[in-house]
């Protein structure tokens, strides 16, 4: 895919800052565990934050194949730095520039440019996969909602501000609505407690943490209503999140460059058997194959952040993004590995960069839909098929069996 000069400009502006603080600072913030907020700084500074917020609430309106093209460069560096502009950029900030009303925009907009990399809180104990089996419910009363439940494993717990909550309505007589979105911001809403942080394998410097949601009061100005409304609601939410699916196949791939770069520095630069290691063929096809499934990566990722989904979405093509983020997150384990494997011992050393990379990658077939219950909504839609996982399978079914 040809990219555009201004394209390319805003690649080397974002390639110019990742060489800088986001490289030195990498291995520190993995091991302090602290979030970075001198390199939010420095991202507010390049116009990173809020690059998609519309030119009449501040930010630049720019795509999210533009958004791309900085999280790849920044993720080459550290991948927490990464993280953080697929945050101000997709997920939770885009479901509000696009449902979200003229206040409600304006409201995350200034949050965001001012540094805030909002939280997408959808996840719970109980609901990981079966995202839309959620429990946290919001009770209407009299004009405002009060939110009660719990979610885990939700980045940026404890630094973010503002948050997207998804949770169950339920009107004054008990009755369910739907799915709605309902924005917190930290340190303004009573009721919203982070309860955890999580022990994580990789990304330390970004918190993975727990939420509790005890009587959170949500104001009519703060509920995100959805635009087909609550009943399909949870399908119109999830919709939004596919920007941050490609945001994170994205990071996952960016490791994978940065991590191949190395690999072919290494392989110059070290020698045995009293030549450069790359003169070995076992190392060459090693190579030809990183470089193939980086690309193949990121051409997918690329189509899939130009894509639009069905109808008048904002959003990329949900299949595209699926296929996108199975493709890449599972290519970035494979590439990261090899690359350590080109540095033989020092791969495996914390003194070198490999060994922390091959454990940031580890989360992407994880977080944002596992690849397996990605698989099943590409399958779905090479079928033409509904496949609903919600039914009896072998377990309950032997149970009922047992049980008459
Ligand atoms: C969507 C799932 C939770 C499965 O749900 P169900 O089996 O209960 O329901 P479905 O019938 O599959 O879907 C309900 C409804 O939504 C529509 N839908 C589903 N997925 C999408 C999509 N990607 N884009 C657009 N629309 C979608 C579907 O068509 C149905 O609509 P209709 O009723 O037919 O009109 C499950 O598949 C799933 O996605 N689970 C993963 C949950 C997840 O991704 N969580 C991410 C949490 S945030 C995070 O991890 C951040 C990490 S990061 O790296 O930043
Ligand atoms: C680093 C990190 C950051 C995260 N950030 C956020 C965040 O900001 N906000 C948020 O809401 N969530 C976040 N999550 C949570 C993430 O979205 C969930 O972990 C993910 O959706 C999977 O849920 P689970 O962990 O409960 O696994 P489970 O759903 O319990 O799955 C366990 C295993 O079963 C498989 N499986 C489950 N159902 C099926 C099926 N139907 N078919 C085939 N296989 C299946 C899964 O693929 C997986 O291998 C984050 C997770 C991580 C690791």
């Amino acid at each position: 895919m040809e990219l555009s000069s201004q394209q390319l400009a805003l690649k080397e502006r974002a390639r110019a800052l990742s060489n800088g603080l986001p490289r030195k600072r990498a291995a520190e913030i993995d091991q302090s565990r602290e979030y970075p907020w001198d390199v939010v700084e420095a991202l507010k500074a390049e116009r990173f934050m809020g690059m998609t917020i519309p030119k009449e609430y501040g930010g630049q309106g720019r795509s999210f194949l533009d958004t791309v093209l900085v999280i790849e460069e920044m993720a080459r560096s550290c991948t927490v730095s990464a993280r953080i502009v697929v945050e101000a950029n997709m997920g939770a900030i885009s479901t509000v520039m696009a449902y979200g009303t003229d206040a409600q925009r304006k409201r995350a907009a200034d949050l965001v440019l001012a540094g805030d990399k909002p939280a997408i809180c959808i996840t719970e104990p109980d609901a990981g996969s079966d995202a839309s089996g959620m429990k946290t419910r919001a009770d209407k009363r009299g004009n405002r909602y009060v939110l009660n439940g719990k979610k885990h494993w939700i980045t940026g717990a404890g630094v973010s501000r503002l948050h997207l909550i998804f949770a169950r309505v339920f009107d004054e007589r008990g009755e369910e609505l739907g799915t709605g979105g309902f924005l917190a911001v930290r340190g303004e809403a009573e009721g919203l407690r982070m309860s955890k942080r999580e022990t994580t394998m990789g990304l330390c410097g970004m918190p993975e943490g727990e939420l509790v949601f005890e009587d959170l009061e949500i104001t009519p100005d703060m509920v995100l209503l959805p635009p087909s409304g609550f009943k399909r609601g949870f399908a119109d939410l999830i919709n939004a999140y596919n920007s941050q699916r490609v945001g994170a196949g994205t990071v996952a791939m960016g490791i994978a460059a940065g991590a191949l770069e190395h690999a072919v520095e290494w392989a110059k630069a070290r020698e045995q058997f009293g030549r450069p290691i790359g003169e070995f063929q076992g190392l060459q096809w090693m190579l030809a194959d990183m470089q193939t499934q980086l690309t193949a990566s990121r051409l997918m990722l690329y189509a899939a952040a130009s894509s639009r989904g069905p109808g008048d979405s904002s959003f990329p093509d949900p299949a595209l993004a699926a296929q996108a983020k199975i493709f890449a997150s599972e290519a970035a384990i494979k590439i990261v590995n090899d690359a350590l494997q080109v540095f033989g011992a020092r791969g495996y050393s914390r003194d070198f960069p490999l060994e922390r990379m091959a454990r940031d990658v580890r989360m992407f077939t994880i977080g944002g839909g596992t690849a397996q219950v990605l698989r099943t909504l590409v399958a779905s839609k090479v079928l033409g098929w509904k496949l609903p996982q919600t039914r009896d399978g072998y377990v309950m079914s032997k149970a009922k069996v047992d049980r008459d």
